[in-house]
């Protein structure tokens, strides 16, 4: 070895070099975090016995996750049993749900659970999957959506997506909506509003979307305009005469028409979201669950917040 050469520092000790390691510690990194996500996410849907929580729960087979084979179900189910995709599900009733989610949290501790329940019973359940330091996706609708988003804010051990809309289009929809609040507070100002929807006979509570998208529309403006001005369409009949809903889709649709008319009337603006079935709520539902869990345990440092919502996963590019 020549002098000059003695002086260099050795090349595991160079700049380069220690770049270099730095890079390929990242890359091992990023490719044990990849591992790690990529791997089967556990999911406990309540309820499977009901319309979405059954949806989802074929999803998150379809997806290759794994469906838990329990489910919490209200009351109101007469079968001990459900199937999903061919897997059996067994019902538990809601007073043994905090046993049910203590063991499966403690046997799969990236438990994610995902709830399509009761308008009733929605804020009981955020506040109990928030005490059991549970991370879940809330797509049920309904109760106090002020309180539920407090509760999930303040909890000390959870992380949550909360959001009435899980469907993609829609959830754009949303964004767009509330973009153009942002950005042009007032453009439709003393315009008149009129909202009507038309869900399947059985749902019964007022769109929580229509209230959602309601937000914006009185940030840009409108005259005033509550949730209560929301109409209702759960007749049948009048679902197909009047919203023009395919009869194979009484049981399982979401029609929205929302009507902005100036003050003159001269001027008239229409907007609808018109969805038959389940199959955009139950996919988006688990692009929630695969975001969550990402947030949680894809990222050094765990999930930066608490309370997510669907425009943050649309956000985040990972709705398929
Ligand atoms: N976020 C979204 O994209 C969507 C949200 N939804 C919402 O999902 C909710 C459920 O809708 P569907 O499935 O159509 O209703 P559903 O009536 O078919 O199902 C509700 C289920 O909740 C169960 N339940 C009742 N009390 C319970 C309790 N104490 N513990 C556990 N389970 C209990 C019932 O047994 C039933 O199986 C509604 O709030 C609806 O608005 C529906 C579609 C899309
Ligand atoms: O109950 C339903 O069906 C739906 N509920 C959600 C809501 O209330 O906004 C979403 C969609 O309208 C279907």
């Amino acid at each position: 070895m020549s002098a000059a050469a003695a002086h260099l520092p050795h090349p595991l000790q160079s700049p380069r070099h220690n770049a270099a390691l730095r890079r390929s510690m990242r890359k091992k990194a990023s490719i044990r975090r990849a591992a790690m996500i990529t791997s089967a996410v556990p999911v406990l849907v309540n309820s499977c016995a009901g319309k979405m929580g059954h949806a989802v729960g074929e999803a998150v087979l379809e997806s290759g996750n794994t469906l838990l084979p329990y489910s919490v179900a209200g009351p109101d189910v007469g079968v001990d049993v459900v199937n999903c995709a061919g897997q059996p599900i067994q019902l538990v009733p809601p007073e043994e749900a905090v046993s049910l989610i203590t063991r499966l949290k403690e046997e799969h501790p990236e438990l994610i659970v995902v709830d399509y329940t009761v308008p009733a019973i929605v804020n009981a359940n955020a506040d109990m999957y928030c005490s059991l330091g549970v991370p879940f996706v809330m797509g049920t609708t309904g109760g106090d959506r002020d309180a539920l988003k407090a509760a999930v804010t303040a909890s000390e051990a959870t992380h949550a997506v909360v959001a009435p809309q899980m469907g993609k289009q829609v959830v754009a929809f949303q964004a767009m909506m509330q973009r153009m609040s942002e950005m042009f507070p007032g453009a439709f100002n003393d315009y008149t509003l009129s909202v009507v929807e038309s869900h399947q006979k059985t749902k019964v509570d007022t769109s929580g979307t229509a209230k959602a998208i309601v937000e914006s529309f009185r940030a840009l403006g409108v005259q005033p305009f509550d949730d209560d001005d929301i109409e209702l369409v759960r007749n049948p009949n009048d679902s197909v005469d009047r919203m023009g809903v395919p009869e194979t889709y009484l049981d399982g649709h979401a029609y929205h028409t929302y009507r902005l008319t100036s003050p003159d009337g001269t001027v008239a603006f229409e907007f609808q979201h018109n969805v038959n079935g389940r199959a955009i709520y139950a996919q988006g539902t688990v692009d929630a669950v695969l975001f969550l869990h990402r947030q949680l345990y894809g990222k050094p440092g765990g999930a930066t917040q608490k309370l997510y919502d669907m425009i943050d996963v649309l956000e985040a590019g990972v709705m398929r």
